[in-house]
């Protein structure tokens, strides 16, 4: 038996971190690390604790969405025939309030500003009562959404992204606050998000900077590696080929950094032979103050991520 996960909000994100916490399930079933990983109903609110700590991952799933055409994309992508058929997921359609008591975990996944609408439905409040509440929202403060809810609901902060789909994401969660169940709540967050990618702790601080580099950071590896497919097309390459060789190119050298400790520079120095190829190309990016456009771009999106959620200046 395990616990039920509400997802409130299950979009690109939410789908992502579904999918990431399946796939991990359907491996350990396969290596038979879990006894079992099918789905068993039960009522929420009855697991004790250490029933809870014991359980690494959710068993079941609650996607809400307001909309009949998210509800049928979700049926699309968990249900269908042709997509996985996955029946540990129920899509939940204008029913947050029942989905959020019907479970052991929230995770918020709404846009920044449908936060404070959901959160305040009536009910809610009470529905999360003593619950944890784990929101990904971009720009909005723990202190803002602990304002929404009682004072007995647990509000963390996690910062994923996009790869959490295949497994490959980045998740930043915030510091917990000190409290009797902090090494639970730790447990269930932990296990969540480091079975869908690399998982670390930080204070909240630094979250529009993790927003900026972690959870758009996608989308800028993008622009890199079309450029690259780009230069290759353009001297010739079939675009399926070069795009291939771009994506392929960029994880290598990624994973030398994270699996082997090395330096990004120290990498660079080693594929770059005196008068070579490399170093033309290089100066030719220099040029193009490649560094500092992409360090700006950084900036200028933890920037924003700061007013996400915000209310609009007048
Ligand atoms: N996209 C990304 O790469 C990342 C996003 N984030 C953060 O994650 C959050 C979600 O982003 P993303 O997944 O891209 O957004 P999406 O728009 O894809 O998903 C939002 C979901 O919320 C649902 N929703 C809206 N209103 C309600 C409601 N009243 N009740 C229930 N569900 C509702 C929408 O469905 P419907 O319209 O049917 O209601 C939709 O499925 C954002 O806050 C963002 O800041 C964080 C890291 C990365
Ligand atoms: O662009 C956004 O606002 C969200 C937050 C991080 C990624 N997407």
């Amino acid at each position: 038996m395990g616990y039920t996960l509400c997802v409130l909000g299950c979009g690109t994100m939410g789908v992502a971190i579904i999918s990431g916490v399946l796939a991990s399930l359907d491996a350990k079933a396969a290596t038979s690390l879990l006894p079992s990983a099918k789905w068993e109903s039960h009522t929420p609110g009855t697991l004790t604790p250490r029933e809870l700590e014991d359980e690494s991952l959710p068993s079941r799933f609650l996607a809400c969405v307001s909309r009949e055409e998210s509800a049928k994309k979700l049926r699309g992508v968990f249900h269908s025939p042709s997509g996985q058929r996955y029946p540990q997921v129920e899509i939940v359609k204008s029913q947050n309030v029942h989905a959020a008591q019907s479970s052991n975990v929230v995770i918020l996944c709404c846009k920044p500003q449908q936060a404070h609408p959901i959160l305040n439905e009536p009910g809610m409040k009470e529905a999360l009562d003593g619950k944890l509440l784990i929101s990904i929202l971009a720009g909005v403060t723990i202190a803002q959404i602990s304002a929404w809810v009682l004072p007995s609901t647990k509000v963390i902060r996690a910062m994923p992204n996009t790869p959490c789909k295949i497994r490959e994401g980045m998740t930043v969660v915030s510091t917990l606050p000190p409290s009797s169940t902090v090494e639970l709540d730790k447990s269930i967050i932990l296990n969540i998000f480091s079975t869908i990618g690399r998982c670390r702790i930080l204070e909240e601080k630094h979250f529009d900077a993790c927003t900026a580099l972690a959870g758009s950071g996608p989308a800028f590896a993008c622009i890199f590696l079309e450029a690259m497919a780009d230069g290759g097309v353009m001297m010739g390459l079939p675009r399926a080929e070069a795009l291939e060789l771009a994506a392929q190119t960029l994880q290598g050298a990624a994973r030398m950094t994270l699996q082997q400790g090395m330096h990004p520079a120290q990498l660079k120095d080693s594929v770059t032979t005196p008068g070579g190829c490399t170093i033309a190309g290089l100066l030719a990016m220099e040029d193009g103050r490649v560094r500092s456009t992409i360090a700006r771009a950084i900036q200028i999106a933890t920037e924003r991520a700061s007013e996400l959620g915000q209310p609009a200046k007048k």
